[in-house]
């Protein structure tokens, strides 16, 4: 690689599993029967982005649910979420391949998610990944989630990382936004949003549909 101290900060849903539409499915089943939310399909997909506890104020406002009362509806929801979608647990096309590679070149990465711990240990243990990460940033490490840069610039510190070093994988467009107040460049995977939905951020690299584009199949060689 050009740069030897290039890291890499992954997000987790919708990058490095396509799982999206099963939070979803989880957030409107919560919101809608059991709280009473009276939001579309379309609005849960606009609000559910950054960590369950934002989630929920950003809907009924601030004070509405004690924090006991919070993380039983955020275990709630991710209970939903994760019966659905255990079944069809898979990485996304071509990331392992790209993992093995990006180890074999001494590139130090992150898992930097706005999901609660628990999850990530869903994913990163049932896909037998963790070897590959020297540091996971969940919702639970930080005070205020994506499109604020904290987790992003947490994952760093941890790497000891420069953000100009890092290469963040993202899928949404609050995540893209994040590395940019980060300072960092984004391959987006276009799994849960169209490249239209990107077009206000000037930190976009790449624009991939799974790891086996040349982008990424290439970035090894090519960078070298
Ligand atoms: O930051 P990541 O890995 O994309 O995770 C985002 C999602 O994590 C889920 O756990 C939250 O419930 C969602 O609301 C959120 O969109």
């Amino acid at each position: 690689m050009k740069n030897k101290k290039t890291a890499f900060l992954f997000d987790l849903n919708g990058t490095v599993i396509d799982d999206m539409e099963y939070h979803a499915e989880a957030w409107h089943e919560i919101l809608t029967n059991d709280l009473g939310a009276d939001l579309t399909w379309e609005e849960v997909k606009k609000e559910m982005y950054g960590k369950n506890r934002e989630v929920l104020n950003r809907i009924f406002g601030e004070g509405r649910f004690s924090d006991e009362e919070a993380d039983k509806l955020s275990v709630q929801k991710e209970e939903y979420y994760q019966q659905a979608y255990k079944p069809h647990l898979k990485l996304i096309n071509g990331l392992h391949d790209f993992l093995k590679q990006a180890a074999a070149n001494g590139v130090k990465m992150a898992i930097a998610s706005a999901a609660i711990t628990d999850n990530i240990d869903f994913v990163v243990d049932n896909l037998a990944i963790r070897q590959y990460f020297d540091a996971v940033v969940s919702a639970d490490d930080v005070t205020t989630s994506k499109p604020d840069p904290e987790t992003f610039l947490k994952a760093a510190e941890k790497l000891q990382a420069d953000p100009a070093d890092c290469i963040v994988f993202e899928d949404a467009p609050k995540g893209v936004e994040a590395a940019q107040n980060a300072g960092m460049r984004c391959v987006v995977i276009t799994t849960a949003h169209p490249k239209e939905d990107f077009e206000k951020y000037d930190n976009v690299i790449a624009y991939i549909a799974d790891y086996t584009d040349a982008y990424i199949t290439r970035f090894f060689s090519e960078q070298s």
